[in-house]
């Protein structure tokens, strides 16, 4: 006999191409749903409910999303998010208000953005059409950078004086959980090696204390190569000698830096899926593509869904459907293989033709 197991996922389309490109990865994995009866896995069905959050709802409400908003998510088995910012809201006040909020309150501490490169996308780099290109960016996703600690005081000095800090949190349980995470990953891949990124010489506190973390964890996986790469080097190494990297663990900041020049180097920013995760499975993990809202395009059928069904299959991954994630990865690879491709990776098809083509690819 086999069951149907129903995910209950809450969609936040969000601002922009988000919308677009969330539409599309519903579309995709409604298909594959609709397929499921069957696998030996068992079959599955998706139970979606949307919100309406965003910079449209922070014009109407003054809030990017309801107060009780946590509340609301916390019971869902996962969380499928497009993309959030508008001009007519302050970066830091959309960001902040809807998806580093999620972040941080349901504990999503391990953000893992692969960089992936698929079959008839050109890479700007030349080595890519006859290496082995494939690493994973494991990005520290509660603290650091992105601690929102700090403060502006005008006041103090007076006009034209103003000063601001900005500071970086770091703490040993929250270093130690990444690296385990990213140890655990790299045993789990052809080549096992994780490489830490910082910026230890100029920031002697915060990044020091992450290299210390980082040896004493690494002591307990002798089989797992290391090294550690200043984050400037490491910028270098993404486009000189990608080859030789397999895990990449770094800082909030470094990491969404280094993840987006990973995506452009396997072609765009619209090809790239993340994950945000919260391992222990106390709160719903979030799945979302590793780009914005993406203002320049909105609107006009441009956006690149593949970021985002992208992120879809690392969600399947998730709920523990591996065989499921392989075949959505497998209808990527055919599409963007056939050359059925967005502006951004040079091709004319809409992101409507693309999403076709994957349900296509699906039942191929
Ligand atoms: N996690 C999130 O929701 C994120 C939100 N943002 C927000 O997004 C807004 C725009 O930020 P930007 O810095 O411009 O970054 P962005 O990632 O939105 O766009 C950068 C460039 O990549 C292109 N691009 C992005 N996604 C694409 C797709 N799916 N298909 C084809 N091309 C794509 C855009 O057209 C643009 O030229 C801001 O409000 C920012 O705060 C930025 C990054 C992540
Ligand atoms: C905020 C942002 O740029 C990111 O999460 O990638
Ligand atoms: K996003
Ligand atoms: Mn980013």
């Amino acid at each position: 006999m086999t069951t149907t197991r129903t995910f209950r996922i809450a969609a936040i389309p969000a601002d922009g191409v988000g919308a677009e490109v969330v539409a599309a990865g519903r579309a995709v994995l409604d298909a594959l749903a609709a397929d499921s009866r069957g696998d030996s896995q068992g079959g599955f069905a998706f139970d979606w409910q949307e919100f309406p959050w965003g910079c449209g709802y922070y014009e109407r409400t003054g809030k990017m999303m309801d107060d009780d908003g946590l509340d609301r998510l916390k019971d869902f088995d996962a969380i499928y998010f497009g993309a959030v910012g508008w001009p007519t809201v302050p970066d830091h006040v959309s960001l902040w208000g809807l998806r580093l909020k999620i972040c941080q309150n349901f504990d999503q501490w391990a953000n893992v953005r692969p960089v992936h490169f698929l079959p008839g996308v050109q890479s700007p780099l030349r080595k890519a059409d006859d290496t082995e290109l494939d690493w994973v960016v494991v990005r520290e996703n509660s603290e650091g950078e992105y601690a929102g600690l700090g403060g502006r005081n005008l006041a103090a000095r007076g006009q034209g004086g103003e000063v601001a800090v900005q500071s970086a949190l770091f703490t040993e349980v929250g270093c130690e959980r990444i690296m385990r995470f990213a140890f655990d990953l790299a045993r789990t891949r052809t080549r096992r090696k994780v490489s830490s990124v910082t910026k230890s010489n100029a920031q002697q506190y915060g990044m020091v204390l992450w290299d210390d973390v980082f040896k004493r964890v690494a002591a307990d996986y002798p089989d797992v190569e290391t090294e550690s790469v200043l984050v400037d080097a490491m910028s270098a190494k993404f486009v000189l000698r990608p080859e030789d990297l397999s895990v990449v663990v770094a800082s909030n900041l470094n990491a969404d830096i280094l993840s987006d020049l990973g995506s452009a180097l396997a072609g765009s920013l619209g090809l790239a899926a993340s994950a945000n995760l919260n391992p222990e499975r106390r709160f719903p993990s979030m799945f979302e593509p590793v780009h914005g809202s993406a203002p320049d395009i909105a609107g006009q059928g441009l956006a690149n869904p593949i970021g985002a069904v992208g992120s879809a299959a690392l969600m399947l991954e998730h709920f523990g459907l591996p065989d499921q994630a392989a075949r959505l990865q497998k209808a990527i690879e055919a599409t963007t293989g056939a050359g059925i491709l967005t502006r951004d990776v040079g091709g004319t098809a809409s992101t409507e033709d693309v999403t076709k083509a994957l349900i296509d690819a699906l039942n191929a």
